[in-house]
């Protein structure tokens, strides 16, 4: 058995399951969306795919550490809510028996469902094994029918060594180029449902994101970019999350004639791997926001393994090993190999300009 395969076989089902639940919570009336300390949105899903990943983590992993997103302290207070999530919660598992068993079948009890979720309490750091986890990375991307992602990633002494990405509305074909579309509402089209791994030193692959226990894994790679005026870049719908402006002028800098690609999620970093995009840019808003592990950690390790390198804008490789957040990170620039130190060098051009 290779390195990390138990890990890869566990995250990536439980991935899969997680994602059963996300997709049956879009087509409910009410998600059951509250807002969080910071104003963001958290819904059902989110709540839910988060007990569901924890759970498997620990059935299989008792030891690991988790640092997750949610936590489950408004649901000991709103009753409604948690009953709602729990009955999602009960009835969601893979059809297949033998893949369910994998990852440890049902959660036993509300109880139980609220201790997982809560077990996303870790500090993180760069000792000893911890998962990083979104149970649904770009949230508004999610309520709105457009793009969002369900990530796990486990670190071990703070290096990423496995990362998975179950991306639902992202097409299935690898060879799909991203165009102004690609982040618009894509729900239960025809064809979508992706889910991509890394494992560190093995490489990157997509396969469908079935509900079935094994498909077809094929490897990605990023598409040479031969010229880059032809580059196709993306980033974040949000104008808040990543600054367009500062984008806007790197990539006329670098001679990109394209507009960019919006889209919520890690589904960015999955579809620059697979080369259905060139270029990830994500320039800070603000001096004060620390990037949080989860929304970087599954993305970062599956572009490297799949021919792409990721820095902050000052060159630096992301340390997953800080914390819960990027504390000694500022941005994030994903693009391939070949390319990067180019792309690096304008975006501190434009920074250094401002
Ligand atoms: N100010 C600021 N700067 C940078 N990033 C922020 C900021 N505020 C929030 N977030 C995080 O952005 C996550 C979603 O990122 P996206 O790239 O999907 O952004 S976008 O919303 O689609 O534009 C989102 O993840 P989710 O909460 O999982 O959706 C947040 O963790
Ligand atoms: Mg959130
Ligand atoms: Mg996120
Ligand atoms: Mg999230």
């Amino acid at each position: 058995m290779s390195t990390y395969s138990k890990e890869l076989e566990v995250a990536e089902l439980a991935v899969q399951r997680a994602a059963i639940l996300t997709k049956k919570v879009f087509h409910e009336k009410a998600k059951g969306t509250v807002s969080k300390d910071d104003a963001s949105p958290v819904t059902i899903g989110d709540f839910g795919a988060q007990a569901l990943i924890i759970a498997a983590i620990k059935k299989n992993f008792p030891e690991d550490e988790v640092v997750g997103e949610e936590e489950a302290s408004t649901l000991r207070e709103n009753t409604k809510l948690r009953d709602e999530i729990w009955a999602l919660v009960k009835g969601t598992k893979l059809s297949d028996d033998a893949a369910e068993k994998v990852i440890g079948g049902p959660i036993e009890s509300v109880d139980d469902m609220l201790t997982a979720i809560d077990a996303g309490n870790s500090a993180g750091g760069s000792k000893g094994r911890i998962w990083a986890l979104d149970p649904i990375d770009g949230t508004k991307g999610f309520l709105r029918g457009g793009q969002y992602a369900v990530c796990l990633a486990l670190m071990v002494d703070g290096d990423v060594k496995v990362g998975v990405l179950g991306c639902p509305n992202l097409p299935v074909d690898d060879s799909a180029t991203l165009t102004a579309e690609s982040g618009k509402d894509q729900t239960d089209t025809e064809g979508n449902g992706v889910l991509f791994s890394a494992v560190l030193g093995q490489g990157a692959t997509s396969r469908p994101l079935t509900d079935g226990a094994v498909a077809n894994s094929k490897p990605i790679a990023m598409k040479p970019v031969k010229d880059i005026k032809e580059a196709i870049f993306c980033e974040s719908v949000e104008a808040g999350h990543s600054s367009h402006g500062d984008q806007a002028a790197i990539a006329s800098k670098l001679g990109i004639t394209k507009p960019s690609v919006r889209m919520d999620s890690q589904a960015k970093y999955g579809s620059v791997a697979r080369g259905a995009g060139d270029i990830y840019l994500r320039l800070p808003t603000s001096k004060t926001y620390q990037e949080k592990i989860w929304d970087h950690a599954a993305g970062d390790l599956i572009v490297r393994e799949a021919g792409g390198q990721v820095t902050d804008t000052l060159g630096r490789r992301l340390d997953f090993g800080k914390g819960r957040t990027l504390a000694e990170n500022k941005g994030v620039i994903a693009a391939p190999a070949a390319i990067h130190d180019y792309v690096l060098d304008v975006v501190k051009e434009v920074l250094s300009s401002k």
